[in-house]
């Protein structure tokens, strides 16, 4: 469990992150979503004990982590993957990482499986890919084997079949009751990985809530695509419950605001045929968009049920 509260972190004239509150709850895969400068790695940064808040706490596992004597035991992170003495090899920096935190030489090997590193360990870190780097920065998170882990944009240089091992990995380590807090600026990857969202805007909560309920806040870009023979019947009726109806290039039509079960509904109520009948489902992208962009102050009014407090 990772505790932010009221954490701010102002520097000079910059206030970098502003009276944040939010948890990370285990057995979940959060995604950590907002623009660049928004303030997701100094954030990061205060609740792994690196940088110093200027108001506000974070707890991991219910103690600030600065006052842990084995940190990597308690929270793994992978922040920064070139942040590697580069004449080491891969496996050397991970024994050094083991031995001051305490952790037995053994968990090296077995972490340089997890991630897949293979014989590259022996190799020094300067002749690394990026991939390879993301790879090594991982282990040293799952080093120590903890509870809490948080990978700031761990698929950032990764190919498709590295992302794809990222995606299977958080799952993984979700699944075994860890909590995992993921930030990444690919939203089709976040779609498909995490269950929980916390989204930020310039130093600010904008959304903390499920993915089905920031899909669902996003819903007012939603719309009903329906294809029937009785297109001008079909719209009209439509049209009389006030709904807004637009026709395709191909025949069919489009009603926003609308649910598949309203258009079947009216459909059947005015005795018309419907071939095909499907919900436009907004895509993260669009949805954060939409709560990212210029308008924020008043999408949040708008939509209070996706901020918890
Ligand atoms: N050490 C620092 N000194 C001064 N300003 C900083 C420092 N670190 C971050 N900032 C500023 O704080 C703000 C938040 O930066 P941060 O890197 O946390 O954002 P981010 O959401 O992680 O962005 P990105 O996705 O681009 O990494 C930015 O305006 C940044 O310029």
């Amino acid at each position: 469990m990772i505790e932010v509260r009221g954490l701010t972190k102002q520097y000079g004239a910059v206030r970098a992150v502003d009276s944040l509150s939010f948890d990370v709850a285990p057995g979940k895969v959060t995604g950590f979503l907002g623009p660049n400068g928004a303030g997701k790695s100094t954030t990061m940064r205060m609740i792994l004990g690196l940088d110093r808040p200027t108001a506000g706490s974070a707890a991991v596992g219910g103690r600030s982590f600065a006052t842990l004597a084995e940190p990597l035991r308690a929270a793994g992170a992978l922040l920064d993957a070139g942040a590697v003495h580069p004449g080491r090899s891969g496996r050397d920096h991970l024994r050094v990482a083991a031995r001051a935190n305490g952790i037995p030489l053994r968990r090296v090997d077995e972490v340089v499986d997890q991630v897949g590193l293979g014989p590259a360990a022996r190799r020094r870190v300067k002749g690394y890919s990026l991939g390879m780097r993301q790879r090594l920065g991982i282990a040293t998170a799952l080093l120590g084997d903890p509870a809490v882990l948080l990978f700031d944009e761990p698929m950032n240089g990764l190919d498709l079949d590295g992302v794809r091992w990222i995606r299977r990995l958080v799952r993984g380590l979700a699944d075994e009751g860890r909590t995992v807090l993921l930030s990444s600026h690919l939203m089709s990857e976040m779609e498909q990985t995490a269950d929980h969202l916390v989204i930020i805007g310039r130093g600010r909560l904008i959304a903390d809530a499920s993915m089905q309920d920031v899909m669902r806040g996003g819903g007012t870009s939603r719309q009903v695509r329906v294809r029937t023979p009785s297109v001008d019947e079909l719209a009209g009726a439509l049209l009389r419950r006030k709904l807004r109806v637009h026709p395709t290039g191909d025949g069919d039509l489009l009603v926003e605001g609308a649910t598949a079960a309203t258009v079947g509904d009216v459909a059947l109520e005015v005795g018309v045929a419907v071939h095909r009948l499907a919900e436009d489902r907004s895509s993260l992208e669009q949805v954060y968009l939409d709560l990212t962009g210029d308008s924020v102050q008043y999408r949040v009014a708008d939509a209070p049920e996706l901020v918890r407090r």
